[in-house]
């Protein structure tokens, strides 16, 4: 997928952005779920990458140092760690469960057993760590619209559109649902 940098930054929402907008969307809770489904086709990599080794699904200890991490960014930001960890907590699930999906696929189904083993390490978690450093922006950036009432509908509007532009499946169309119910209000105070 390229390399990162200002270009792949701003072009990547490109898509999705003047669309939504056009449809009378709110284009910042769009960042969000592009983000969100984005993080959920990595789990597919994910998935790929352990699938017939020894590498677990639940790797607790990276869940961790993921979820320190972000709690002391949003610090570092000016939002609340507790609720930008609560956003984090619920990605992790979510790839999870699109991870145990696919296994399940793969077990049962073995002529869609992927043929390659992308590197779990150089590839799939530098490009999870990318996403994380996206998203915290994108929270940040849309503190004031996740703190409305209209959240919740204006969320579930952009997700639906996320899950269309990427042609999501049932399986990470159920994940994205798993995905979302921390972001209205995260990042906020008290
Ligand atoms: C994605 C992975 O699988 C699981 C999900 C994680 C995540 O969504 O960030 C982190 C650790 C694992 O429990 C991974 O091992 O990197």
């Amino acid at each position: 997928v390229g390399t990162a940098g200002p270009a792949t930054a701003t072009e990547r929402p490109a898509p999705v952005r003047p669309t939504a907008a056009a449809h009378g969307l709110p284009a910042d809770l769009a960042s969000v779920t592009e983000l969100l489904a984005q993080r959920l086709l990595l789990a597919d990599k994910v998935a790929a990458a352990k699938y017939g080794t020894d590498t677990p699904i639940d790797d607790p200890e990276r869940e961790a140092r993921i979820l320190d991490d972000v709690r002391a960014r949003a610090a570092g930001l000016g939002l609340e760690p507790d609720a930008v960890a609560a956003v984090f907590r619920d990605q992790v699930e979510a790839n999870k469960l699109v991870q145990r999906g696919l296994y399940a696929r793969w077990d049962a189904h073995p002529a869609e057993r992927p043929t390659e083993r992308p590197d779990l390490a150089k590839e799939v978690r530098p490009a999870l760590d990318r996403i994380t450093t996206q998203l915290l922006a994108a929270l940040d950036e849309t503190e004031r619209a996740r703190a409305l009432p209209s959240c919740g509908p204006r969320l579930a509007t952009a997700a639906g559109w996320s899950a269309y532009t990427h042609r999501l499946d049932t399986l990470h169309l159920k994940a994205l649902g798993r995905a979302l119910p921390s972001v209205c209000g995260a990042g906020l105070t008290g």
